[in-house]
C-alpha cells in the first residue's frame, strides 16, 4: 500500500511527484506521477482529481511532460493523477514484442486469457487499486470529486470506465479516443489476445460504442479529434460509429465531439486543448 516517492519537481506552482509502489492487481511494482496544485499544498486542503490515462507505448511521463495539463490544473486547483499503461517486466512470453500489444498497451481491460492474467488488470487497477493507494496516502486529494480523461487508447479507458462505473467519475473527456475497439484493428487485436477471439461479448462489455447504447440517464461528455490524425484516418478511433450509436439510443444530446481542424495525434493535439479539457472537468468538480 505505501507509496515511494522517487522525485519532486516544481511546476507551476505547484509539484509533480515521481512515485511508484507495490501493486498487487498488476502483480509488479507501478510507477505513476501526481501533480499537485498550489492549492493542495496549504494545510487541511482537499482538491478534486483528474485522471488522464495514456496512450499506446507511453509510461506515466509523457503527458505530464508535455501535455501542458498543469497549466490549467494549478490554476484551478486540481490534481491530476498520471498512470502507466500497463504492468512492466512479468516475463511474460512476447510482453515487449509489439508497440501495440503487452507492455505500454494493456488496454484499461482485466485479462481473461493466459498467460496476460498474471497482471494484465489494468481495468482493477485504475478503477480499485490505484485510488485506494492514493487516498489513503495522500489526505490532500478529495476521493469524492474524481474525473476522468485520457489519449487514444486512453481515450477509450477514460470512456470506458466512466460508462462502466456511473456515478464514480464526476465527468468525463477524451483525446483522439479509440472509441469502437472491437471494429478497429488496435482493438481487435488487443481484446482477441487479452479476452480470446471467442469472447465477443466480453469484448463489448470494454467497447465504448457498445456501452454508450446502454446507458441511462443524462450524459455529458467532451471529446476532440485531429482531422489531421493518421490512426483517425486509418480507422482506428472511429468517432463517428460512437456518436451513431448514441444517437440511436437518444443519448448524444450532451456529447460534444469536435473535429479539431489539422490536428494530428500527438501531444502537440493534447496541449493545445488541455486547458480547455481541464476546465470542463474543474466545472463538474465544482472549482
Ligand atoms: N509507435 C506507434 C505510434 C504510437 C503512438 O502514436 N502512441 C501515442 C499514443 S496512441 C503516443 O502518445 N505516443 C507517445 C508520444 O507521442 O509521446 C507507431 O509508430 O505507429
Amino acid at each position: 500500500m505505501s507509496v515511494e516517492t522517487t522525485a519532486t519537481i516544481a511546476s507551476f506552482g505547484g509539484k509533480l511527484l515521481k512515485l511508484k509502489h507495490k501493486a498487487s492487481t498488476t502483480n509488479c511494482d507501478m510507477a505513476f506521477n501526481l501533480y499537485l496544485p498550489p492549492q493542495a499544498l496549504k494545510s487541511g486542503a482537499k482538491v478534486p482529481v483528474l485522471f488522464y490515462l495514456s496512450g499506446l507505448t507511453c509510461t506515466g511521463d509523457n503527458c505530464s511532460e508535455k501535455g501542458f495539463f498543469q497549466h490549467a490544473a494549478s490554476e484551478k486547483g486540481v490534481a491530476v493523477v498520471y498512470p502507466d499503461t500497463s504492468p512492466r517486466g512479468l516475463q511474460i512470453q512476447g510482453e515487449d514484442d509489439a508497440y501495440d500489444f503487452g507492455s505500454g498497451a494493456g488496454f484499461y481491460v482485466d485479462a481473461t486469457k493466459e498467460p496476460w492474467t498474471k497482471g494484465y488488470n489494468m481495468y482493477s487497477y485504475i478503477t480499485k487499486e490505484l485510488p485506494e493507494t492514493l487516498f489513503t496516502s495522500f489526505k490532500e486529494l478529495d476521493s469524492s470529486r474524481v474525473s476522468i480523461t485520457g489519449h487514444s487508447m486512453g481515450g477509450h479507458g477514460a470512456l470506458t470506465l466512466f460508462l462502466r462505473n456511473p456515478g464514480m467519475y464526476k465527468s468525463v473527456s477524451a483525446f483522439a479516443p479509440i472509441a469502437n475497439p472491437i471494429n478497429c484493428p488496435w482493438g481487435q487485436k488487443a481484446f482477441k489476445g487479452y479476452f480470446g477471439e471467442d469472447q465477443q461479448e466480453k469484448w463489448k462489455q470494454h467497447d465504448a460504442t457498445e456501452l454508450v447504447k446502454q446507458w441511462k440517464g443524462p450524459l455529458e461528455m467532451l471529446i476532440d479529434v485531429g482531422t489531421g490524425d493518421n490512426f483517425y484516418k486509418q480507422e482506428q478511433l472511429l468517432p463517428e460509429n460512437f456518436m451513431k450509436a448514441a444517437k440511436d439510443a437518444g443519448n448524444d444530446k450532451g456529447i460534444n465531439l469536435r473535429m479539431q481542424t489539422d490536428y494530428d495525434h500527438s501531444y502537440f493535439f493534447m496541449a493545445s486543448f488541455a486547458d480547455e479539457h481541464v476546465a470542463y472537468h474543474a466545472k463538474h468538480l465544482g472549482v
